[in-house]
């Protein structure tokens, strides 16, 4: 490691070229299908993954979310990325090998072959507490286009398949070609054949789950065993969340599939901490300072990670816990204890920063106001959280000495998307609480208080829910701040203290 690297002297990061300088080490073979290639996999997912794969057998094959840039920027360098680890005082970096492949979302193809690979034990999914498109009840949202779309494709091309009497398995369905009403294109090498023209002009499902069913239903056909699908985004019972939405899915395309899935599908509940900014320009150089390799697509990160995890891997899984992953039973009091107070802070800081005039996590953790109002809102948190068994006070601790991090970038802006999701998992729930124990729940209806605000601006703040919201937007001024509250929690609304308490929020910050 050094900082003093001429960046024109770098070379090309390749694992040809890293052989020649460290070594050829073995390719691992994918065993690991992840959906959503962004920076937060490779800092977390793909850094447990190497960190324990010593005989080389966990290979990932990433395949990005809506986009193919990061397969695009990655592609050239056979997966690998550089990991900076940024913390207070410096800079430390590593190539991570573990990505072996990386893909673009809309190749259903390599997706349906790789799903319907025996050895493929895993799939992991980090695509945004939107991207699933499922209800707060987990259901697939039926008001969404795509997922209806989805439905409607899989259930003709599960249907068309089923009708073909030649399709005695998973050779004769490539033949087959399995066009029916689903598209033209259909479905040729559902399980994995080398014929998939049909699938490369853009006819297929859009949405995540509309993919992962796809490739399931390959394995089925494929009769390639068990598999455990792993949620990795910051949702409560985030396992639970995905089954319920991919079963929903899968029984209204097909019943087989279903049925397949309740016997043969682990959806494992996890929850995740590291906290990765996007990257920017600047990191390019860093990573090229720090390692002497070009690296078009480096992450930046901090040096902490927790990972903890409940639920059965039918077909194996790394040793993560060699790295310091935890598998637990009960994830419940995990799961509160980051989504509340490390989430529900973070939106907090968001909403409340962005309206004082902040861009960064640590410039509004350097306001005494915003910092006393994450204060306060932890202890609200904690009095809803187990006292034993969480270490608490070194938890809120290490989040101040975290936040304070000055040196990792995290935008406001970035945490304040998907607003109505993320306050329904980490501030509704506080508020709610509070509210019932009697107490006025201040600091929670700060965040709502704060989005409220900053949405009543018009200021443009990323969200799935823009249709619903512009709807709320339309409405005589009294009327709006009711309907974007209930929004998040119907409950919220209804209660005449929360609400009194937004509207003050609304006139203290008027004009900001
Ligand atoms: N960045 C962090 O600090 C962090 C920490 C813990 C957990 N997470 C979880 O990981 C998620 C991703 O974070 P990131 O930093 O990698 O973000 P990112 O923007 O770098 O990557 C997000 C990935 O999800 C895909 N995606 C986004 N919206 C989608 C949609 N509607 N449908 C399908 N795919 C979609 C994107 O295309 C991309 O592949 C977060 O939303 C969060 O739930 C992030
Ligand atoms: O990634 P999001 O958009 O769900 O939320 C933004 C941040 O709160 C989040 O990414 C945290 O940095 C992360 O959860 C820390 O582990």
């Amino acid at each position: 490691m050094s900082s003093a690297l001429d960046t024109a002297q770098t070379v090309p990061l390749t694992r040809k070229a890293l052989g020649l300088r460290e070594g050829a080490a073995p390719v691992p073979d994918v065993r690991i299908v992840h959906l959503g290639l962004g920076a937060f996999h490779r800092a977390h997912q793909a850094w447990f993954t190497a960190q324990v794969d010593d005989k080389a057998e966990w290979g990932i094959a990433a395949f990005t979310g809506r986009n193919p840039k990061a397969a695009l920027e990655l592609s050239p360098q056979d997966g690998l990325f550089t990991l900076i680890e940024r913390s207070e005082t410096g800079d430390s970096a590593t190539v991570i090998t573990s990505i072996v492949e990386a893909i673009d979302g809309a190749d259903l193809a390599r997706l349906i072959e790789v799903l319907a690979a025996p050895q493929t034990a895993i799939v992991t999914t980090t695509i945004t507490e939107a991207g699933y498109r499922l209800t707060a009840g987990g259901l697939p949202n039926l008001a969404d286009p795509a997922v209806v779309a989805d439905a409607a494709w899989l259930k003709a091309a599960f249907a068309a398949n089923a009708r073909d009497d030649s399709l005695a398995g998973p050779a004769a369905a490539g033949r087959a070609g399995l066009a029916g009403d689903a598209g033209d294109a259909g479905l040729a090498g559902l399980a994995g054949l080398p014929c998939h023209a049909g699938l490369a002009g853009g006819v297929g499902p859009t949405t995540t789950l509309g993919r992962l069913l796809l490739g399931l239903e390959a394995r089925r056909r494929a009769d390639a065993g068990p598999i455990a699908i792993v949620p990795c985004d910051n949702m409560p019972h985030n396992g639970v969340f995905v089954a319920t939405g991919v079963t929903a899915l899968a029984r209204a395309a097909s019943v087989e599939l279903a049925d397949w899935i309740d016997a043969n599908v682990s959806f494992v509940s996890t929850s995740v901490d590291r906290i990765t900014p996007q990257t920017t320009p600047d990191d390019l150089a860093a990573a090229a300072a720090l390692t002497g390799w070009q690296d078009n697509a480096p992450v930046v990160t901090e040096p902490f990670k927790d990972w903890v995890l409940s639920g059965r891997f039918p077909a194996g899984r790394p040793a993560w816990e060699k790295a310091g992953a935890r598998f637990v039973d009960d994830i419940e009091p995990f799961e509160r204890r980051k989504l509340w107070l490390l989430n529900g802070a973070h939106s907090l800081l968001a909403y409340a920063g962005l309206l004082r005039g902040y861009e960064t996590v640590a410039a509004a953790m350097s306001d005494e106001l915003c910092r006393g109002w994450v204060d306060e809102f932890w202890d609200a948190a904690v009095r809803h959280l187990p006292a034993s068994g969480l270490a608490l006070e070194q938890y809120r601790a290490a989040l101040v000495e975290r936040f304070d991090n000055a040196r990792i970038e995290h935008k406001l802006s970035q945490i304040s998307a998907e607003g109505v999701t993320k306050l329904r998992v980490r501030i509704a729930p506080i508020v709610l609480a509070e509210r019932a124990d009697g107490r006025d729940a201040a600091a929670g209806i700060r965040a709502l208080g704060s989005w409220v605000a900053l949405v009543l601006s018009g200021r443009k703040l990323v969200d799935g829910e823009s249709v619903a919201l512009a709807a709320a937007l339309g409405r005589p001024r009294e009327q709006a701040i009711d309907e974007l509250v209930a929004l998040v929690d119907p409950r919220l609304a209804a209660d005449s203290v929360v609400m009194a308490g937004i509207r003050a929020v609304l006139e203290e910050t008027a004009g900001a």
